[in-house]
Formats: structure tokens, sequence, C-alpha cells
């Protein structure tokens, strides 16, 4: 008899942690680049960022990981983000994913883990 084990196949098709944050290395700095929403992220910390993300990102597919940074309201509330801002950053987290060959279904899967999220992000109505 062996324990459920949690589903890891997200996690294991993106290549496990070193593949999410070779996504997040492409990430991060794209977001400061790109011209609707990189403004949000012009004195964000680079590595902290990059590694916050590879954290929550690894432990949303399924890996063994355990994010231990700010709750999503808390942190981004004060920013008064919009639901456009919202989507303007799963474009350029498509843009990173496609860069990285990370394959379209495990694309998928990762955007509907992180969808719901929106809930806590969005505050601009
Ligand atoms: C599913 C979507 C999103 C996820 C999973 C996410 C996740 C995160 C995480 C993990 C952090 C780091 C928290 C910490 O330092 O402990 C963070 C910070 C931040 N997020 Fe988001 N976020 C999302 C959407 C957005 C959007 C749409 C914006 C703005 C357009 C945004 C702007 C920021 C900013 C400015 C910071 C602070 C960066 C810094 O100064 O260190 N986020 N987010």
């Amino acid at each position: 008899q062996t324990a459920a084990a949690v589903d890891d196949s997200i996690y294991q098709a993106w290549g496990g942690k070193p593949g999410i944050q070779a996504v997040m290395e492409d990430f991060v700095p794209r977001l400061q680049a790109d011209a609707h929403i990189g403004a949000f992220f012009k004195s964000a910390d680079r590595e902290h960022l990059i590694g916050q993300l590879t954290e929550q990102l690894c432990q949303e597919s399924g890996g063994p990981c355990q994010y231990r940074g700010a709750r999503m309201g808390p942190v981004h509330a004060p920013l008064n983000i919009s639901l456009s801002d919202f989507n303007a950053l799963v474009e350029v987290l498509q843009q990173s994913m496609d860069a990285k060959g990370i394959p379209f279904a495990a694309q998928n899967a990762m955007l509907a883990r992180l969808a719901p999220m929106h809930r806590d992000i969005v505050t601009q109505r």
C-alpha cells in the first residue's frame, strides 16, 4: 500500500525546477522591459522575484517546493492592477514559455493553475 502521491506531471513536463527557473529567468527581464506593464516592475529586485516565482510555480505544478513568499493579495493590492494588466502579464509569460520550449499542453496546464489567482491580484474595478 503506497501513500497517494502528488501529481507532478506539470512539474515534470516543465523540466523540473531547473526548467521552471529557466523560464523565470527569461520572464522577469521581459516583464521589466514590457511596454504595457514594465513600469510596475521597474524597482523590483530581479533575482528575488525570479527566486520567488520559481518556488511558487514549482509548488503549483506539483513539484517538491514550498512557496514561502508574500501572499498574493497583500503584495499586489497596493498596485491597483487591472484585468488588462493581468492579461498582459500572461502574454509575456506565454512568450517566455515559447522561448524556452515548454510544450503547449504544459503551458496551458500551468496557466490553469495560475488563472484563479486573478481574484487576489486584480483589484482595479
Ligand atoms: C498569476 C499572476 C501572478 C503571479 C503568480 C504573481 C506572483 C508574484 C510573486 C510570487 C511575487 C513575489 C512576492 C514576494 O516577494 O514574496 C510577486 C511580486 C510582485 N508582483 Fe506579481 N504575480 C502575478 C501577477 C502580477 C501582475 C499582473 C502584476 C502587475 C502588472 C504584478 C506585479 C508585481 C510586483 C510589482 C511585485 C513586487 C516585485 C518586487 O518589488 O519585488 N504581479 N508577484
